[in-house]
């Protein structure tokens, strides 16, 4: 059976890591590690929540695609998502919609996207602080054209994103392992 790569994007907030880390802990499904330029949050480690880089290592990897976020880089090689593959049918990746659009592009179906939002956004910065990110970030990226521009799925992707809402974390999983259940029972 084909292999899929589950692509988590949407608004800084909603959830695309909380989903990556239960997929993995609930269904093995492992995630595709990306490379950023960006400072560690308190409680990251590095190899786990990305590689994190200098200007100058970053630019030394071999990236399926690369985005400014926020005044940082962020990219995903080529070589993780080849890993990932080898060992599973089915591994994720949180990417910007911008990124996400580029996996739909290079990789056709086997990009399944998930766009992963909330019914009210203004829960996005409470989050965030909730999550110890230093408060200047957090006004830098809630001021970003990234930001803005991710709390809407783009046109591009409408049609092929499952949307998952994620105001309530409990029926969040449920919603996420009939997505799961279905990929398995195909
Ligand atoms: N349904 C929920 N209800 C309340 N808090 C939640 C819910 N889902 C996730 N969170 C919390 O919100 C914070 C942000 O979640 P998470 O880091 O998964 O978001 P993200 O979309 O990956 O954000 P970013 O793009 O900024 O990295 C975390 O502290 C997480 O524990
Ligand atoms: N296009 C890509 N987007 C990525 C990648 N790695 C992470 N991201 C996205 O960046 C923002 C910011 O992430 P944060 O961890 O600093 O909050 C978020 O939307 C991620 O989904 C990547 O390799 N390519």
């Amino acid at each position: 059976m084909e292999k899929r790569v589950i692509v988590l994007m949407g608004p800084a907030g909603a959830g695309k890591s909380s989903v990556a880390s239960y997929l993995k802990k609930r269904w093995g499904i492992p995630q595709v590690i990306t490379h950023t330029t960006r400072q560690m949050r308190t409680g990251e480690i590095n190899g786990r929540d990305y590689y994190f880089e200098s200007p100058t290592s970053f630019k030394k990897n071999h990236y399926l695609e690369k985005v400014e976020y926020s005044g940082h880089q962020y990219g995903s090689s080529h070589e993780g998502l080849l890993a990932g593959w080898q060992q599973n049918r089915l591994i994720s990746i949180v990417l910007d919609t911008k990124g996400a659009a580029t996996y739909r592009q290079e990789l056709g179906q086997r990009a399944w996207l998930w766009y992963i939002t909330v019914s009210d956004v203004t829960v996005l910065e409470k989050r965030l602080e909730k999550r110890g990110d230093q408060s200047a970030a957090i006004q830098k990226r809630l001021h970003s054209t990234e930001f803005k521009r991710d709390l809407v799925l783009p046109k591009i992707l409408k049609n092929d994103a499952n949307v998952v809402i994620n105001d309530d974390w409990e029926k969040t999983k449920k919603v996420v392992d009939a997505l799961v259940e279905g990929f398995e029972s195909d």
